[in-house]
């Protein structure tokens, strides 16, 4: 199952049906314990929880409740807790007799000797940046912060990081994950999920993410009845005589995505094949064979002789990746794809995107994306270190890329190669999008190892990295009977 994102709203009617859970606190109760056990086992890890102080941020809200049941806890525990109450008239009562009663201290400002900080400002229910006052206590906290259901001044729902936000160590939430565990997951640190009870329903047109296992479990093999070209012959359109790398880059990826064949078409023929001997080139579409799925646009040109291929292509029935200029094409005539039936996926960066689009981005990307795969009646993958993909019914799959090496020249190269042959497998455009953007990903985290990456070393990290994933998800690599 992939793994669902909820909005805010959507988590309250979780919570609501839990009826009396939620009514008599039950819930509340059991997050907190949540809490006091991440902390717990934190203060455990660098030397032991009696004697150790802890600081608590509390908001006005059911967050700083969650907090302050937790402090109690932590509190009998032998932590020394202090809370600054950043609203005290309207603290949560109940939480707040706990904590005292605990022997929880409240205090002006966070001790100077803090070992550890909690942020429970606000969760679900906050809106906008940290208010100046909750700016000033966390301004010279360098102490690992754990964030109460979310880092403080993070939008839940899109997860638009305010200036004034926390910068979370440890993100602890319930039940289910919101939007912004996926969208601003790089504030979240590590994200740990409490199980409270509660259990979401499943909204198709949500926020998901493939976990690994999937992503292995979904990569196509051959079989033992396969040949070259039983597994979908993928073909690409990319590059020029002048700038064969977009063209070397994308049917590199292709050829080490998946097994049985790649095709490539365009006037960088020779430039491929010499890299990839195993490519079948030719100049002109007219020449190319069949295919299984065309990935069209890296570094084309956007001219009339773009316009023409990707008229032939898009009338056809096949599916289509396009990407780069050939997105820049559309953009200019989106009656090309709009509303096409065959599996059509678009692959913009944020520029392009504004291209075709009309507008920016803007802060909501799942909307945004969404907006646009809903108009032009296709599949839209929004590049960047969170890739969004967006079908044209609105359920959108999230990669969060878990580093930003793959932020150079000629990635998206290597990502077109790689979702174009999922396409020609015959994975729907959603899932081929994100398979490559995990894969994608996973590559620029094992080509850097830390150090700055072009786009080869990405694209010789990627059937490594398919292997990988192959591997620890139980896919079987065959044996030989011998004598
Ligand atoms: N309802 C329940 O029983 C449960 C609630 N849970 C917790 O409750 C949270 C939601 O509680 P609430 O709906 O009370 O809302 P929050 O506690 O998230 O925040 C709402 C309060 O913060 C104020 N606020 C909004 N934006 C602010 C900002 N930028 N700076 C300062 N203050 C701001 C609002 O005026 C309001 O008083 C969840 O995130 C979760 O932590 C969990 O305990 C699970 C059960
Ligand atoms: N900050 C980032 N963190 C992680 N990945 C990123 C980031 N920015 C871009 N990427 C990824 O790198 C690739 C860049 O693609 P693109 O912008 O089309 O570059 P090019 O046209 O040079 O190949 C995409 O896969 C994109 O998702
Ligand atoms: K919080």
């Amino acid at each position: 199952m992939p793994i669902q994102y909820l909005t805010a709203d959507a988590v309250r009617a979780a919570e609501h049906a839990t009826g009396d859970l939620l009514a008599n606190g039950t819930l509340m109760r059991r997050a907190a314990a949540g809490v006091a056990r991440v902390v717990l086992g934190e203060l455990t890890g660098t030397g032991g929880c009696y004697g150790r102080a802890v600081g608590l941020v509390i908001g006005a809200g059911n967050n700083g409740g969650d907090a302050l049941y937790a402090g109690a806890i932590l509190a009998r525990r032998g932590v020394r807790c202090s809370a600054v109450l950043l609203a005290p008239d309207t603290t949560h009562s109940g939480g707040l007799a706990a904590f005292r009663g605990a022997g929880g201290r409240i205090t002006g400002a966070l001790p100077d000797t803090v070992d550890l900080v909690i942020d429970a400002v606000v969760g679900i229910g906050g809106t906008g940046p940290l208010r100046p006052a909750a700016a000033a206590v966390f301004a010279g906290v360098t102490v690992p912060i754990v964030a109460v259901d979310l880092p403080s001044g993070i939008d839940a729902d899109t997860g638009v990081v305010h200036d004034r936000s926390v910068r979370a160590a440890i993100t602890v939430t319930f039940g289910a994950y919101r939007n912004l565990h996926l969208l601003a997951a790089p504030r979240c640190g590590r994200i740990v999920l409490v199980d409270i009870g509660m259990a979401p329903t499943d909204t198709p047109d949500g926020l998901f993410s493939l976990t690994d296992a999937e992503v292995a479990a979904r990569w196509p093999v051959p079989g033992p009845a396969d040949d070259k070209y039983t597994q979908g012959v993928v073909g690409i359109v990319a590059g020029s005589q002048r700038y064969p790398g977009a063209a070397i880059l994308a049917s590199g990826a292709a050829v080490s995505a998946t097994s049985g064949m790649t095709r490539f078409v365009g006037s960088a023929a020779e430039a491929v094949v010499s890299h990839y001997p195993e490519v079948v080139a030719v100049d002109d579409l007219a020449d190319a064979g069949k295919v299984q799925a065309w990935a069209v646009g890296p570094g084309m040109g956007t001219g009339d002789r773009a316009l023409d291929i990707l008229r032939t292509v898009l009338a056809g029935d096949l599916p289509v990746l396009v990407d780069a200029d050939g997105l820049t094409v559309i953009a200019r005539d989106p009656d090309l794809v709009r509303g096409r039936t065959a599996p059509t996926l678009l692959t913009p960066h944020a520029g392009e995107f504004a291209r075709l689009s009309g507008a920016a981005v803007g802060a909501d990307r799942p909307a945004a994306v969404r907006a646009l795969a809903a108009d032009l009646g296709v599949t839209v993958l929004l590049k960047g270190r969170i890739t969004l993909v967006a079908t044209p019914a609105g359920r959108v799959y999230g990669n969060d890329a878990g580093s930003s090496w793959a932020a150079t020249a000629g990635a998206g190269d290597v990502l077109t190669g790689i979702a174009g042959s999922l396409l020609a497998a015959g994975l729907e455009p959603e899932i081929a999008g994100a398979c490559a953007a995990r894969v994608h990903a996973l590559a620029a985290l094992r080509a850097s190892g830390g150090a700055p990456i072009g786009a080869s070393a990405l694209l010789a990290a990627v059937r490594p990295v398919i292997g990988n994933l192959r591997t620890a998800h139980g896919g079987a690599d065959g044996h030989i009977t011998t004598g």
